[in-house]
């Protein structure tokens, strides 16, 4: 991807004037291996190879702002409102962040008002504005160890105006948007209307997805929580298969177009022979589709395991009359049962009737409450979106980008998906663990 220095510098409300509840913490801190100070920057490649292709001077490499306490904020904390939205599909750790952000919020900064928006923008209508909620230490005092998020979430369109009517309503200063690509591309046309009316409404996102397929993040909060939750399911289709004659264990995970909970779920328990992720396109017919190739593993060990993304093989189903949901995400077809009969009817045809155990464990991976390190991720973007916020920082992203947090703007989340490499090292380590081909080609 090409970019620019200039394209990756965050936007800002204006000058920061007043004094930061961290500025004497902050006076003794100097750039070191650990802390990257308020004014240096974050590089975003990490190889030789790339930066020396950048042919520039270091000083013009593309690099990010690093995120964190500012010496002085833009907005006066006594006098501030600020507004939390939650948006699109659950994912561990969403009460994580509220909870970070009300409490950074109230006992660093002392802000005036929190407020909650319930059920994503929704929540931001004329219709649904009395169903506001203010928050304090009390109401996020152990929501942490609650899955999902006490504030709701929705998918589908609101109109922009209305909900900066809304902000305007409450004198919200600050709006945080926890949410995935589709609640990035609302803030921004919140963003727009802000702008069209000259108000000084800072939004601020914390980016959320369970698929992992936000760029310009290592790997998203509540990812690690979900694909550990989906290797019991691997476990049990594993032993299931075991114990059966011609076992076969077929497990579908989220991803919709992204195999990140696929790879890394099969990784971590290695019971998996065959991976299938929408990145890496296979055919089922032929000498190596996937049937043949299921069908040599059931006659050598006498089962098989097999982990699918949602999104993978969507080219082999029936396209016709594909929907999408009511944020205009395309409803998928389901190549996990799909899979499911094309094995069975093969594996009966070559005389090796199988007994199929499939499971789609879907909501019950996205649903828990985050894990301890999750949990940990979460406070520390939580903590970075309310620095961001109360300096002013707007249409940015908090991020953590080689391991370092960083703001990004908004735009740049939802230029492209994140996706596996089919070239790069985790899907190596895939083919390495499961011993499957590279390829399933005719
Ligand atoms: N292009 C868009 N413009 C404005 N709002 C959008 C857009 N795409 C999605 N949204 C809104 O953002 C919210 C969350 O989007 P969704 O795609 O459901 O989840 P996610 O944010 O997890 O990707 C929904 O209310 C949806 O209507
Ligand atoms: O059934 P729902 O709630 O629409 O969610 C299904 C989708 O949500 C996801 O978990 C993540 O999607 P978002 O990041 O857009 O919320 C996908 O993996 C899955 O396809
Ligand atoms: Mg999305």
């Amino acid at each position: 991807m090409t970019l620019e220095l200039d394209d990756l510098r965050v936007r800002t409300l204006g000058a920061c004037r007043y004094d930061s509840p961290f500025a004497e913490m902050l006076a003794s801190k100097r750039t070191s291996p650990h802390y990257v100070h308020e004014d240096d920057r974050v590089l975003v490649d990490d190889t030789v190879s790339v930066l020396l292709s950048r042919g520039v001077p270091i000083d013009q490499v593309p690099s990010l702002e690093a995120a964190g306490p500012r010496r002085k904020i833009y907005f006066d904390p006594d006098a501030t409102s600020v507004g939390i939205v939650t948006c699109g599909g659950l994912c561990p750790g969403l009460n994580d962040v509220i909870r970070g952000i009300v409490q950074e919020l109230t006992e660093h900064y002392h802000v005036a008002h929190i407020y909650g928006f319930r059920n994503g923008y929704a929540g931001l209508t004329r219709q649904h504005r009395d169903r506001v909620v203010e928050l304090d230490l009390r109401a996020v005092a152990d929501i942490n160890n609650d899955g999902g998020t006490i504030l709701g979430s929705s998918r589908g369109d609101q109109d922009p105006e209305e909900m900066v009517d809304t902000l305007v309503e409450l004198g919200i200063d600050v709006l945080f948007v926890i949410g995935g690509d589709g609640s990035m591309r609302g803030a921004m046309k919140i963003v727009n209307t802000i702008d069209a009316r000259g108000l000084d409404i800072a939004v601020i996102g914390v980016p959320k997805t369970i698929d992992n397929d936000l760029p310009f993040t290592d790997q998203s909060f509540g990812f690690q929580t979900a694909f550990a939750q989906a290797t019991s399911f691997i476990a049990s289709v594993f032993i299931e298969s075991q114990a059966a004659e011609n076992g076969v264990g077929i497990v579908k995970l989220m991803g919709r177009h992204s195999g990140f909970i696929a790879c890394y779920a099969a990784l971590s328990i290695n019971d998996a022979d065959f991976v299938l992720i929408p990145e890496v396109p296979f055919v089922l017919g032929g000498p190596s589709g996937v049937l043949r190739r299921v069908e040599d593993h059931v006659r050598r060990h006498g089962q098989v395991v097999i982990v699918v993304a949602e999104g993978a093989g969507q080219e082999l189903l029936e396209q016709e009359g594909r929907t999408t949901d009511a944020s205009g995400n395309t409803k998928l077809g389901d190549i996990g049962l799909f899979l499911k009969q094309k094995i069975t009817d093969h594996l009966t045809e070559v005389g090796l009737p199988p007994t199929v155990r499939y499971l789609d464990p879907s909501y019950a991976i996205r649903s828990v409450a985050a894990n301890a390190y999750d949990s940990v991720y979460c406070v520390r973007l939580a903590h970075a979106a309310v620095h961001a916020g109360m300096a002013g920082r707007t249409e940015t992203v908090v991020v953590r980008w080689r391991r370092r947090f960083v703001h990004i703007p908004m735009s740049l989340i939802t230029s492209h998906r994140n996706q596996v490499d089919p070239d790069g090292d985790l899907w190596m380590s895939v083919l390495e663990a499961t011993g499957q081909p590279a390829s399933f080609t005719d």
